[in-house]
C-alpha cells in the first residue's frame, strides 16, 4: 500500500473523529433502517442492526416498503431473494427513497441472474443510492450494467465474489461520482469510496466467508450509521467495525458457528475509540 502523504494524514484524522460521532449518535438515538432484503440472511441483518445500535424492520409489501421509506431515518435494498412481489415492492421503494431524499444502501447481490433482478438493478441508477455495497465482482457487474464500466469486466457467478477487491476500484470510483454518495467494496481488504478519496480498510476473518449473511448483514448495518453521518464515513464506519468485530471473534472461535456468536457480541461491545482505530489508510483518487 502507498505510505500517506500529510494531506491523507489530516483527513484520516479527520474521518476519524467522523466515525467516532457516527458511532455515538447511532447508540444515542436508535435510528430506524427499513430493509427489504433477502429471507437467506434477514434475521442475521436484523440482529447486526441491532447491535450497532439501531432499529430493525423488514417488509416485502410495496405501500409497506413506501411507508417505511419515508418514516424511518434510513432504508437497506437487498436484491439477494427476490420473490414475485418484489418487482413491484423494488422502485416503489427506491422512488419514495429519492423523492424524500432519505439515504439508503442497495446491495446488488447476485446481479446477472435473471430479468427481473436486472431491470430492479437498472431502475436503481436514476433513484441514486447513497451506499452501494457489494463483493468486488458485484461492484464490477453493476458499473458495467449502469454503463459505468469502462473495459473491466466481472467475472460474478452467484452470490460469493470471484474477483478481487482491487480490480474494482475504477468500477467504485465510477459508481460513487455517478451517485454522489460512497461505494464499499467488500473482502480480506476493503476499499470503500465516495469517489475522491479511498480507504482501504483491514481486518476481518476467513470465517467470514463461511457464514452467509456477513455481506448482507453489513449493509443493514452501514444503512443505520448513514441515518446519523454521510455516506461515506457510514460505509466506513460499518466497514470498520465489521474489520474489527470480525477480527475480534475470530480469535474466540474455532468454526463459524460460534464464531456468528461471538461476532454479534463483538459489534454490540466494540467502542467507538477502537472502530475508528481500527487500521486503513487513505488514497487520493
Ligand atoms: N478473507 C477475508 N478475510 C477477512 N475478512 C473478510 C474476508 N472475506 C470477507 N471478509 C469480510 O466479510 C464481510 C463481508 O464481505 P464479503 O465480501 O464476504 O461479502 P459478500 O460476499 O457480499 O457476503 P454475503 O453475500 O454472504 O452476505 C466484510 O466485512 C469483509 O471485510
Ligand atoms: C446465499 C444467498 N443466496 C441468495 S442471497 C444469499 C445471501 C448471501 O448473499
Ligand atoms: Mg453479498
Amino acid at each position: 500500500m502507498n505510505k500517506m502523504n500529510k494531506m491523507d494524514e489530516m483527513n484520516k484524522t479527520m474521518i476519524q473523529n467522523q466515525i467516532i460521532a457516527a458511532v455515538n449518535a447511532v447508540r444515542n438515538s436508535n435510528p430506524l433502517a427499513g430493509s427489504i432484503t433477502n429471507v437467506i440472511t434477514i434475521h442475521f441483518v436484523a440482529n447486526a442492526q441491532l447491535a450497532v445500535g439501531g432499529s430493525a424492520a423488514m417488509v416485502f409489501l410495496p405501500e409497506e416498503g413506501a411507508f417505511l421509506a419515508n418514516a424511518g431515518n434510513a432504508f437497506y435494498i437487498n436484491v439477494g431473494g427476490l420473490l414475485p412481489i418484489h418487482e413491484e415492492t423494488l422502485p416503489q421503494t427506491a422512488k419514495t427513497l429519492h423523492d424524500a431524499g432519505k439515504p439508503w444502501v442497495l446491495d446488488p447481490v447476485a446481479i446477472g441472474i435473471g430479468s427481473v433482478r436486472t431491470k430492479a438493478l437498472l431502475q436503481f441508477k436514476e433513484y441514486k443510492p447513497s451506499i452501494i455495497r457489494g463483493n468486488a465482482s458485484e461492484i464490477i457487474a453493476l458499473a458495467g450494467l449502469w454503463g459505468l464500466g469502462g473495459e473491466n469486466k466481472s467475472n460474478v457467478r452467484g452470490v460469493d465474489s470471484t474477483d478481487a477487491v482491487i480490480a474494482a476500484k475504477e468500477a467504485a470510483v465510477s459508481l460513487a461520482k455517478w451517485t454522489g454518495g460512497a461505494v464499499a467494496v467488500s473482502g480480506e481488504t476493503d476499499l470503500v469510496t465516495n469517489g475522491s478519496i479511498i480507504a482501504f480498510s483491514h481486518g476481518g476473518s476467513h470465517f467470514m466467508e463461511k457464514i452467509t449473511g456477513s455481506g448482507c448483514s453489513l449493509g443493514g448495518v452501514a444503512a443505520v450509521y448513514a441515518a446519523e453521518s454521510d455516506s461515506f464515513t457510514a460505509a466506513l464506519t460499518a466497514t470498520a467495525v465489521y474489520n474489527l468485530a470480525g477480527k475480534r471473534a475470530e480469535q474466540k472461535a474455532d468454526g463459524p458457528g460460534r464464531f456468528q456468536v461471538h461476532f454479534l457480541d463483538e459489534l454490540y461491545n466494540a467502542t467507538a475509540e477502537d472502530i475508528a482505530t481500527n487500521p486503513f489508510e487513505i488514497e487520493t483518487v
